[in-house]
């Protein structure tokens, strides 16, 4: 006889207001399965892992667990039998170290807990530092405790919502046989992710959503990652558009030998950093993530400020800004997208016409010292529009808007500033694979329009494809700008891991 599938869920159903994110959806997963849950933003992909995690309750549809009726009540109840998830936003607490965060849901001695969390960092390629806090670490790393806090309940499901979109490529590799190891020891997998070559790699099972409703079931192992896209979005996808090569304008953004020595003891120390950004190209950064691209991003945009003498040492239209803030950064020309989009892009209880207002009130937005309501809503419904973001309006709550949605508004919202120079991290984070191609697109078309881009990028594949030159970090140090249309992968993977320095 046939094991009873691992969970079943049938005509789940939830909406939000007018929006309806799960529409009567039915999904088994197998036991020893990894399975695939794909669709674009929007599509209900978190919404239904949150039913299934207990965080939201449905407005109908039943659950069967191991083959008895069961109700999802709440996360701990989910956990009680046997779920675990790992979220796309994360909720550790920031002031808390590494193993203090997981005894909040974890019972037993501090040391211990310490121990454990070694052991499983070791087995699993998952290394963090238990004592470490959390404000100090990479969303890479804190990716890594939140799936070992998950692993240390003992799951017999393990939800991962896109847990690879903020690893570099060597650690997506160790995270899959991770999960295969897991699968192997008889752990289910639910997996979302928009990378339809991982869903290929990994997955022995897909579940296709379309604007909250099931469109396909699959085995990915049969089908290319052409036709899984467009069952995913209904339609071809566009080719992805090659930075051709095109001459350059004037230095925008200079940093002399930049030295850091950041006062969190956790944090990446800077030095001897180096670059220089002309108007009209795009320059990537690679590394892996905790390497010092926090860091780096935090002296870029004025979260970080050095003192007065110092002020050089950070250069934006020629002159020296160290010591400046963002506003006064933003003032002469630069805009930025940090990688944490909710709480640094945006405020979550705010509407996206306010979150519009933030930065793009130099556009007219204030009228001497008032809200221009009118141009607020017009800027926001333009964004909305120009980058397709699918949301009810400019009066939703930024909060309320899917990951990759949310990803493409604050995209959207920089880009509208017409900055001179603009800094990006993770630019198509958790975007699905139709809108990144248009916001890789969109880049591209910026410097050929003359601004100078900054680009911070765990994903090889998307340094290669939109820059001219790529800048490796790697523990604080910044390689020489090696030529994106000459350069190897591998060598990029060799800076990245420090292996390449020595010989040259
Ligand atoms: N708390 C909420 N309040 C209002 N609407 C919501 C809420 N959560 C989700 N939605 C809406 O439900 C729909 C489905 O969102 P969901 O986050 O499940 O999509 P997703 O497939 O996970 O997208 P992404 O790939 O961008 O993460 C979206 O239209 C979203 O705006």
């Amino acid at each position: 006889m046939e094991p009873a599938p691992l969970l079943t869920l049938r005509g789940m159903t939830k909406a939000y207001g007018q929006v309806v994110a799960n529409d009567a959806i039915d999904l088994t997963v197998g036991q020893n399965s990894i399975h695939a849950i794909l669709g674009e933003n929007g599509a209900g992909k978190s919404t239904l892992m949150k039913l299934i995690y207990g965080v939201e309750t449905p407005d109908a549809g039943e659950v069967v667990w191991q083959g008895n009726p069961v109700q999802l009540t709440s996360p701990a109840e989910a956990r009680r039998l046997g779920i675990g998830m790992v979220f796309q936003h994360f909720s550790l607490f920031e002031t808390l170290t590494v193993v203090e965060n997981i005894a909040l849901i974890v019972a037993g001695p501090k040391a211990a807990l310490a121990a454990r969390i070694r052991e499983l960092g070791q087995d699993f390629g998952l290394d963090v530092d238990p004592f470490a806090h959390v404000h100090s670490l990479s969303v890479g790393e804190r990716q890594r405790v939140e799936i070992i806090r998950c692993l240390m309940t003992e799951p017999k499901l393990l939800i991962l919502d896109e847990p690879t979109s903020v690893l570099p490529p060597q650690a997506v590799g160790l995270l899959f046989d991770t999960l295969r190891r897991l699968r192997d020891r008889g752990v289910s997998i639910l997996f979302i992710s928009h990378k339809l070559d991982e869903i290929q790699a990994l997955c022995d099972c897909a579940t296709i959503l379309r604007g909250g409703r099931v469109t396909g079931r699959v085995d990915p192992r049969a089908h290319d990652a052409h036709d899984l896209a467009r069952m995913m979005i209904g339609r071809d996808m566009p080719p992805p558009m090659q930075a051709e090569p095109h001459p350059v304008g004037e230095v925008r953004l200079e940093l002399a030998a930049l030295d850091h020595a950041p006062d969190d003891p956790f944090a990446v120390g800077l030095s001897a950093v180096s670059l220089r950004l002309h108007a009209g190209e795009i320059l990537g950064i690679a590394g892996i993530s905790g390497n010092g691209q926090a860091e780096l991003a935090k002296l870029l945009s004025g979260e970080t400020r050095l003192s007065a003498a110092r002020c050089d040492e950070v250069r934006l239209m020629g002159q020296g800004v160290a010591h400046l803030d963002p506003a006064a950064r933003r003032a002469l020309g630069f805009a930025f997208v940090p990688e944490e989009r909710l709480g640094r892009g945006a405020v979550p209880e705010m509407t996206l016409a306010d979150n519009s207002l933030l930065t793009a009130h130099p556009l007219g937005l204030l009228k001497r010292g008032f809200i221009d309501r009118r141009r607020e809503a017009e800027f926001t419904a333009a964004c909305i529009r120009d980058f397709d973001v699918r949301t009810s309006g400019p009066d939703a709550e930024a909060g309320a808007l899917s990951g990759g949605n949310l990803q493409k508004f604050i995209m959207g919202r920089e880009i509208s500033l017409r900055p001179k120079v603009l800094f990006v991290a993770q630019p198509t984070w958790g975007v699905d694979i139709g809108a990144a191609t248009a916001i890789r697109q969109r880049l591209v078309q910026m410097r050929n329009e003359g601004v100078a881009v900054l680009v911070i990028s765990e994903e090889l594949e998307e340094l290669f494809e939109i820059c001219d030159r790529i800048q490796v970090i790697h523990k604080g140090h910044l390689s020489p700008s090696l030529d994106a249309r000459n350069t190897r992968a591998e060598e990029i993977g060799r800076w990245m891991i420090g292996a390449a320095g020595v010989a040259a």
